[in-house]
């Protein structure tokens, strides 16, 4: 089976999504091979800083609220997408990162416009209407691709005049884009560049924020998992600021962040389609059939995940992924096969160390005036925010 996009409405719209996700066959590979190196240990741990920092200045903030009163109650997720905006921002563009950040923004009001899209009634052909909406996403898109075109030029100036590489996602994408230059058809033209900086930004930012605010939700909700969380945490690393070695030894913190993803998983479906005649089962699907992949609810099936599949219990990932699935296609935050997350290890390190920074500061419950309600603006959101209250770590 093949891909379609990471997510069906997204691609209607033609400006949100782009790069890997959209591609197929020859084109896939050959841009899935020029960014895998990017997502290698080695290069997440060059990258460990850059989510440092950006976890740091949001934690900072939270600190100044509580240090009046020893608490403070506030809605987290703001902060939260904020932080993981900021944290993709420098690890995608590194040293022009105040640039990349107004491009964020830009790419973030095309996300809001088009979830209003979504919301209205669906016309076909209605999107090449010149209504004021249209007319705006039109206009937000030309910018966001010229002001990364101005961003890849400079950069591959700066290459070519031998100046030392940044080692961030864009040198290693506009190094390739060189190569394309000397050797057609190497690597990726600019328009391919563009469109895989956009990418980043949706599917590195939106799915990240949504699992780290289900996360304190969660254990808000659930204080003994939280405590359980913290006693690893400060255990594994004291109050130090975390490291790729003790962040890769957070056990609990990882069956926390499996299970979230299970009950809560970013993308709700996937969407294939089926190159040629298959056998599935009892069923035939014909060539062109369009199969939808229902990740919620595979995540929520009592046949294969018992009587509490929809409990929060992180204790069924105690000895991994394979065990807790019986070593079935059951557990797919990240999708599965060949398609699977580029970016799984740099969500998973980039979440362990917003955690572990969070639990070494902070114990937090839930608002009373928080309401349940998540729903799938793009990836399954909390429609009403995450009204948390957060205490100093030793105070009641
Ligand atoms: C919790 C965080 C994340 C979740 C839940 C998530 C989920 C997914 C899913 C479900 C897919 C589709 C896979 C398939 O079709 O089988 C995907 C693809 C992708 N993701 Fe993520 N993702 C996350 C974080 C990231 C990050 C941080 C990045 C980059 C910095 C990223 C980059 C990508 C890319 C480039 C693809 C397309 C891969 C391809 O088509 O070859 N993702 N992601």
């Amino acid at each position: 089976m093949e891909i379609i996009h990471l997510c069906g409405l997204v691609q209607d719209q033609g400006f949100l999504v782009g790069g890997l996700s959209n591609l197929e066959g020859d084109q896939w590979s050959k841009h899935r091979k020029i960014l895998n190196p990017a997502f290698h240990q080695d290069k997440l741990k060059n990258m460990l800083p850059a989510f440092y920092q950006s976890c740091n200045e949001m934690i900072s903030k939270w600190e100044e609220m509580v240090s009046k009163e020893g608490y403070s109650e506030l809605d987290v997720w703001p902060y939260i997408v904020n932080m993981t905006r900021d944290v993709i921002s420098r690890a995608a563009f590194g040293s022009s990162y105040e640039e990349g950040r107004g491009i964020f923004q830009l790419l973030e009001d095309l996300t809001s416009l088009t979830i209003k899209v979504f919301q209205s009634v669906y016309i076909p052909g209605w999107r090449f209407l010149p209504t004021k909406t249209n007319r705006e996403l039109k206009m937000k898109h030309k910018d966001i691709k010229e002001s990364l075109r101005e961003m890849i030029k400079r950069r591959e100036k700066a290459i070519k005049a031998g100046e030392e590489s940044n080692e961030d996602l864009l040198d290693i994408l506009v190094e390739s884009n060189i190569r394309e230059m000397e050797a057609k058809h190497k690597g990726m033209s600019i328009e391919d560049v563009i469109e895989e900086c956009k990418l980043f930004y949706f599917a590195g930012q939106e799915t990240t924020s949504v699992l780290l605010v289900w996360t304190m939700v969660l254990l808000a909700r659930y204080p003994d998992w939280q405590t359980k969380a913290r006693d690893e945490v400060l255990h594994v690393l004291g109050d130090r600021k975390p490291d790729a070695d003790g962040l890769n030894r957070l056990k609990v913190v990882t069956m926390i962040l499996y299970e979230v993803l299970r009950l809560y998983p970013a993308v709700v479906s996937l969407a294939r389609s089926i190159p040629k005649e298959i056998k599935l089962g009892n069923l035939l699907l014909p060539a062109g059939t369009e199969v939808l992949l229902p990740i919620l609810q595979i995540h929520h099936d009592k046949d294969h995940w018992g009587d509490d599949a929809h409990e929060f219990r992180p204790e069924r990932f105690a000895e991994g992924v394979s065990k807790a699935t019986k070593s079935q296609v059951t557990f797919l935050p990240f999708g599965w096969g060949p398609r699977i997350c580029i970016g799984q290890n740099f969500a998973m390190m980039e979440a362990k160390m917003a955690m572990a920074m969070i639990l070494q500061r902070f114990w937090f419950e839930l608002s009373p005036s928080y309401a349940h309600s998540p729903c799938t603006m793009i990836t399954l959101r909390p429609q009403h925010g995450a009204q948390i209250i957060l205490h100093k770590l030793g105070s009641n």
